[in-house]
């Protein structure tokens, strides 16, 4: 095996990866699980069926007498009892790993109900690895083959929205931070070097895989370092490997409280996570990665570049979670290409219809009627604001970029009135993550359309609300505020000096001033002094609410 900055030509690699089908989105595929329950009486109950379509799908069949269930669900691909994971491996895992090999970032989620085969697929054990392992195996021979590089994991485990180290264990959580350039950094979460198979074994299987009975969300990530010979680039892939936990219908828990609710907060990390393949599938500009710490570290392995493969294990014999787990990952993936905004859509019909999290929870793409009345509503507030502004903001209104020199021609122009043409057709989180509504400007201050936003969590719907019973402050409420707690009344907040007004766009998302035009809709008016004096409180308050909480 080659030191960690040998090189590797690609030639093979290369050609093998060039014959991949290209991807988009998140690949949703089933695997079956084989029949392995010792009560034979099982076998007489409803088996899960498929059928391989000529399209390149299959559709997944149940049928339950006794309920006149008759379900059928269409996923990307589905692998039956009798398939062996080598098989699920060669058509599934590797083509990710050629990609990994290049520095592109990849995942593989094994999801599904309790029993449902997750850990034997995705972890396996020492005697009988999984798809996790195998693919460990198979890069160290990749670049052994290709003439070097190198191989290092970290170990990871979610349990009840905390994330720790599994390699070398802490009291601290690892927090999940984004750097400057917007990637995904995980402080605190060690990374082990890992040089042969044994190595690996070692690390692995006695740590990583160690304590069955902890329901938790499981994850390896394996990183790769390699040196490209003929650009002498060098790249750092990486691969996450989640063994998710068990969905399992509340409603039907005997068991004591405490397991009740561990099941219930479950099932609400794999429902957001599942929000953030459907909208990745969906191709929608709003990825909800910040509803949970979970979503957040998938961030850099599912996104627009990476690739990912959703693996839905399924009990071979017909219960209600297998029902459940199947018609959401059909759900998530029956969307590719198909997604239109829609306005006569429902939520009704949407992933989120009878599920027990909030239908907004990260859902742009369509605006429901309810929404839509909300908008209007707002939208009208905002437009009353604009035309009594006082004089020497409605001087302003138009906003002439030359005014503030080159940055401030980023910032797009505004009339009044204009916002709800601009914006009507818009998903709501756009508004914010595409551009900045500078709806007027002077020397000396700036107004700022900040409009409606789809709340991710209840704190942050409440805290908008609120806010909103004050939008008709009047202007010298606005302009005198000049503490917190006013601020967080009148829904004024300081901009910056007018250069540093930029366009709020996806990179800087992640600066706290961009979260509260997020969060805090309204008519933002700040003059130059008040930025001076509030900036600091401000990004404080907003640190401490949502960033930190
Ligand atoms: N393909 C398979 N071949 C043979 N046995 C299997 C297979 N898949 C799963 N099993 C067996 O089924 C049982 C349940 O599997 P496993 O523990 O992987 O399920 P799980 O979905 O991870 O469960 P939980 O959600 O409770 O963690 C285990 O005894 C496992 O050995």
């Amino acid at each position: 095996m080659g030191s960690p900055s040998a090189t590797i030509t690609g030639d093979s690699v290369e050609q093998r990866s060039q014959r991949l089908p290209h991807r988009r989105g998140v690949r949703v595929v089933g695997k079956i699980r084989p029949f392995i329950d010792k009560d034979p009486s099982l076998l007489n109950r409803s088996q899960v069926s498929v059928v391989k379509a000529d399209g390149g799908h299959a559709v997944i069949s149940f049928t339950d007498h006794s309920a006149s269930r008759n379900e059928s669900y269409k996923l990307d691909w589905c692998y039956e009892q009798d398939e062996r994971l080598d098989q699920i491996f060669s058509k599934e895992i590797k083509p990710l790993l050629y990609g990994v090999l290049r520095g592109s970032n990849a995942c593989v989620l094994g999801y599904g109900a309790r029993r449902s085969g997750k850990t034997h697929t995705i972890q396996g054990s020492e005697e009988n690895p999984g798809l996790a392992p195998m693919a460990v195996f198979e890069l160290l021979a990749l670049i052994e083959e290709s003439g070097g590089g190198s191989v290092s994991i970290s170990c990871y485990e979610v349990n009840q929205d905390h994330i720790y180290d599994v390699l070398e264990p802490k009291e601290q959580e690892v927090l999940v931070l984004e750097d400057a350039g917007r990637r995904i950094q995980l402080k605190g979460l060690s990374r082990v070097p890992v040089k042969s198979v044994s190595d690996f074994k070692r690390a692995y299987f006695n740590r990583c895989n160690s304590d069955a009975q902890l329901r938790s969300h499981k994850g390896l990530i394996i990183y790769v370092a390699t040196v490209d010979k003929e650009t002498n680039t060098n790249h750092l892939g990486k691969i996450n490997f989640i063994d998710l936990a068990g969905y399992e219908d509340v409603k039907r828990i005997i068991d004591p409280k405490p397991h009740l609710s561990e099941s219930a907060k479950i099932n609400k990390s794999l429902f957001q996570l599942l929000n953030v393949v459907y909208a990745l599938n969906a191709n929608e500009t709003y990825v909800p990665y910040r509803e949970s710490k979970l979503t957040r570290l998938m961030q850099d392995f599912m996104c627009k570049s990476s690739s990912a493969v959703l693996l839905t294990c399924l009990n071979p014999v017909l219960c209600q979670d297998t029902g459940h787990v199947v018609s959401m990952a059909s759900r998530s993936c029956q969307v590719v290409n198909q997604y239109r905004y829609d306005s006569s859509r429902k939520h009704k019909s949407s992933l989120w219809q009878g599920l027990p999290c909030s239908p907004s929870a990260g859902r742009t793409g369509s605006i429901n009627s309810s929404t839509k009345k909300n908008e209007n509503i707002r939208f009208g507030s905002m437009e009353k604001k604009l035309n009594n502004a006082t004089p020497m903001t409605k001087k302003g209104i138009g906003f002439t970029p030359a005014a503030y020199g080159s940055s401030a021609r980023k910032v797009r122009q505004f009339q009044p009135g204009s916002v709800e043409k601009d914006t009507k057709d818009m998903p709501l989180r756009k508004l914010f993550d595409g551009s900045s509504h500078i709806t007027g400007s002077t020397q000396d201050e700036v107004l700022i359309a900040s409009e409606a936003v789809e709340h991710s969590s209840q704190e942050e719907a409440e805290c908008t609300s609120q806010v909103l019973e004050h939008s008709s402050s009047d202007e010298a409420a606005l302009t005198s505020s000049n503490t917190i707690k006013d601020l967080e009344i009148v829904d004024v907040v300081p901009a910056t000096e007018p250069s540093g007004i930029q366009t709020i766009n996806e990179t800087a998302i992640s600066d706290p001033l961009v979260l509260a035009y997020r969060y805090w809709p309204g008519i933002w008016r700040a003059t130059k002094q008040h930025a001076v004096d509030l900036h600091k409180n401000f990004i404080d308050a907003i640190e401490k609410k949502f960033l930190f909480a």
